[in-house]
């Protein structure tokens, strides 16, 4: 296989060189005082010279041949630490390890010292950083596009059990994998108005400021190509106003300066709810502004003709939140490059492409027409005559248009201006036909598509596992790293008891190592050889963090009646963050960790059940978490979660799923086998006709002696003495507003943990299930996933010949 760079590695003592080199020459640092975080520095500068070899050589061929390119334009990308990522993909962790070591210096402490670029909520930030590294592995020509916020997503800490969130301030200390690059920077525009010049429109900001880039290079695994993150920053258009400074006006004198920063200030940390704010939708605009500008002023570097930009570039919106694409790139189509109008749109739309998210009406964004008139009233123009061309071309239902009760809807505007729409699981992608684009999809039959999500192997298994990937390399070679079927050849081994013996030996390493963590951080004594069973994700009602609390309850209540009935012992972890605002998310952290509280100090069943809620769960939590899980919790109520990619990532590393049929958790049973599997609860048609019956939380919990025990030792204060009455609204809610059916599902999801259980009890049998799972789990591969899009719609080979 020819790789762009195709460079031979550097040896131990090269890389020792490079590493001391940096530390004297790039922090003036003399080895024998450095800190850490000297040696953190020294070590990710020495790697960065490395990733620089395949990021220029993809470059110079993407121009030489002129190949298409892909832009994703995403507010998010959830990157997480990048070091040991990097040393990985390009083959050098033993190498790095190795010229540490010589000079006295552990890489695992080095690597647990770089802070977490935590540049998303969750789900869909993530997705984009993995979708990076796997267009970098594939050989896409790629670039993604987002805000370098100055503040990532808040840290979450515990005071009492609630949620406390201070700033994230990963910028702190200086960002070694970023290069600035103060020549590409853009003006972008706010308010003002537009009037009409010699016939055409022409707008006139009422305020600018500058889009800053800063790029941080992503290679792919065996560093045979890269792709690049593009970040922008707020800088001032107005020089710093000194006459002002003079006369003793300070702060107006840095008003301008403060102003632009704002833009790139603090990511949103909604991450269903939109915050509706006008500082997002500018956050939202200067993005997306700055990255159209460049990258038409890119193609223009390379190509004349811009009419033929559809041929040579490929733009993806991930969600709405960068939708405002379609008219802002008419506007510079149209007002700076002097297209036609219909011409402007057939492009835009020929070159655009949005994926949806999620269903959750709360979470589809609109913007008050009379906000979007404000902040981008040219935009107001497009936005109005796009939707009258549409209104023109087709006989519309009512329900169907883009401004609507004086709102703009994102949504029918990214559908109305890509030429591919796209959900995330196959199951999600039939729902948005069904529901939230139900018009639209009878107007445009072939413009909805599925791509379902996936994740990539070398964070979240050569990364994150490497007792389980050695197993692996040594069973069936090397390649399921760039090519995850192969684990398909793993399949015999499940039959091999030998080989179940080292898998459940790699699992079983991986837990006293969490083990440890949680005694070190949290000082709780957990058993590594109970069930770990794991929920990881945002708090949200749909995910219902709540149906497993009230099991847990439930569980603890049956333990202490009979704690001699031969129970498997069950660590239930948890980690998540509520978005600040979100106060019945925050009542469910509350709850959970008073109920944890309760049990772990209870001597009757501490040897049976602990429940463990480490806080600020980010990404690399995730990476300590996943490989040490037997049972992975993907609960959601049928019909909400659109895809999920923590359920991808558990099986990948061998844990058994209980869950819903619900977003991908259709594919991961349909492709393990149902027999490997926890099903339970509802379909999402089960849902909607439960949801008929007013009455289905009443009935359910009387039909349920353990969901009716649950709820009074909680409505009693069993688990907040000092507050007793503290959820009597969360109780009330389960009797009256279960919106999410946690009643109605309790009891199927009781059995099926009754059921993973027993199977817990003959490791031969989990073992052999849960190797059947990481066997015939590659499709859940982010590779698969990008080679989807760029076949389904991006129309953009690999550059890389294999
Ligand atoms: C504007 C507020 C806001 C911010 C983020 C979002 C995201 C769409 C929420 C999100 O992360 N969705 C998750 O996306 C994942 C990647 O496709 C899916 O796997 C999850 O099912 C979905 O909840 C919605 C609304």
């Amino acid at each position: 296989a020819s790789s762009v760079s195709g460079l031979a590695r550097p040896t131990v003592d090269a890389l020792r060189a490079k590493i001391l080199h940096h530390l004297e020459y790039t922090l003036a640092k003399d080895a024998g005082h450095s800190s850490r975080y000297d040696w953190r520095m020294a070590t990710s500068f020495a790697i960065r010279d490395e990733m620089l070899k395949p990021w220029f050589a993809a470059t110079r061929q993407t121009y030489d041949t002129g190949a298409k390119r892909v832009y994703y334009l995403s507010m998010e990308f959830l990157i997480g630490r990048l070091l040991e990522d990097a040393m990985i993909n390009l083959g050098l962790h033993e190498t790095i390890a190795a010229a540490l070591a010589a000079e006295g210096q552990t890489l695992s402490d080095i690597i647990e010292d770089e802070p977490d670029a935590a540049l998303g909520n969750g789900g869909l930030g993530r997705l984009a950083a993995c979708f990076l590294e796997s267009m970098a592995t594939v050989g896409v020509p790629a670039h993604g596009y987002g805000i370098r916020y100055e503040h990532g997503l808040f840290r979450q800490r515990f005071e009492g059990g609630q949620q406390v969130e201070t700033p994230e301030d990963w910028l702190s200390q200086p960002h070694p994998w970023e290069f600035a690059r103060p020549e590409a920077a853009y003006i972008v525009g706010f308010k003002g108005h537009s009037e009409l010049r010699r016939g055409k429109s022409v707008w006139v900001p009422g305020e600018t400021v500058k889009a800053s880039a800063y790029d941080t290079p992503v290679v792919g695994w065996q560093g045979k190509w890269a792709s690049t993150l593009r970040l922008w920053a707020g800088l001032p258009t107005t020089q710093f106003d000194l006459e002002r400074f003079n006369n003793g006006d300070y702060t107006a004198a840095a008003a301008p300066e403060a102003l632009a920063r704002t833009l790139s200030r603090v990511l949103y940390p909604d991450d269903t709810t939109p915050a509706g704010k006008e500082l997002r939708l500018k956050q939202e605009y200067f993005m997306t502004s700055a990255a159209l500008q460049d990258i038409l002023r890119r193609y223009q570097s390379q190509f004349s003709t811009l009419a033929d930009l559809p041929k040579h570039v490929a733009i993806q919106l991930n969600d709405t939140h960068p939708a405002i694409a379609g008219p802002e790139l008419m506007r510079l189509l149209m007002d700076q490059h002097d297209m036609g109008w219909d011409e402007a749109q057939t492009v835009a739309r020929a070159t655009l492409g949005y994926t949806n998210h999620t269903l959750l009406p709360e979470a589809l964004e609109r913007w008050s027409t009379y906000l979007m008139g404000s902040v981008l009233p040219r935009h107001m123009e497009i936005i109005q005559r796009i939707d009258e061309d549409h209104a023109k071309a087709h006989k519309r239902p009512p329900s169907v248009g883009i401004v609507q009760h004086n709102e703009v809807k994102m949504g029918d505007l990214a559908f109305i201006m890509s030429h591919k729409v796209n959900g995330v699981s196959a199951l999600h992608s039939e729902l948005v036909k069904e529901t939230v684009f139900h018009d639209l999809h009878k107007l445009h039959p072939d413009r909805i598509t599925n791509e379902t999500n996936g994740v990539t192997p070398r964070r979240w298994m050569r990364l994150s596992n490497p007792a389980l990937s050695t197993l692996l390399d040594e069973t069936i070679g090397e390649g399921w790293t760039r090519d995850l079927d192969h684990l398909k050849t793993l399949e015999p081994f499940a039959q091999d008891a030998a080989f179940r013996e080292k898998f459940a030996a790699a699992k079983r390493a991986n837990k006293v190592a969490l083990a440890g963590w949680v005694q070190d951080t949290m000082g709780i004594d957990i058993n590594p050889d109970a069930m770990f069973d794991i929920q990881i994700k945002r708090l949200h009602e749909y995910k219902r963090q709540l149906l497993n609390c009230f099991e847990t309850i439930a569980l603890w209540h049956n333990m202490r009646q009979t704690p001699d009935a031969g129970w498997t012992p069950r660590v239930k972890f948890f980690g998540g963050k509520s978005a600040p605002g979100y106060f019945v998310a925050k009542e469910i952290i509350h709850l959970i960790n008073d109920v944890a509280r309760t049990i772990n100090a209870d001597p009757v069943t501490g040897h049976l059940l602990k429940v463990v809620y480490p806080p600020n769960y980010n990404v690399s939590m995730a990476q300590r978490l996943i490989p040490a899980a037997d049972l992975s919790e993907q609960i959601s109520t049928a019909g909400k979660e659109a895809s999920g990619t923590g359920n991808m990532k558990l099986t990948l590393n061998g844990a058994l799923t209980i869950g819903t049929l619900d977003g991908a958790n259709v594919e991961i049973r349909d492709l393990v086998g149902a027999d490997n599997f926890f099903l339970f609860g509802l379909t999402a048609d089960g849902v909607e006709k439960r949801r008929k019956n007013i009455n289905h939380a009443r009935e359910a919990i009387e039909d349920s002696q353990n969901l009716r025990d649950v709820l009074q030792m909680i409505v009693e204060g069993r688990f907040s003495p000092e507050e007793p009455d503290r959820y009597h609204g969360l109780v009330d809610r389960a009797w009256h507003h279960d919106h999410y059916l946690v009643a109605a599902d309790f009891d199927s999801y009781w059995e099926a943990q009754r059921a993973a259980d027993a199977l817990y009890r003959t490791p031969q049998d989990w073992n052999r299930k849960a190797i059947l799972n990481v066997a015939r789990s590659g499709f859940f591969s982010s590779d698969r996933t990008i080679r989807g899009y760029m076949a389904d719609i991006w129309d953009v080979p690999s550059a890389l010949k294999d």
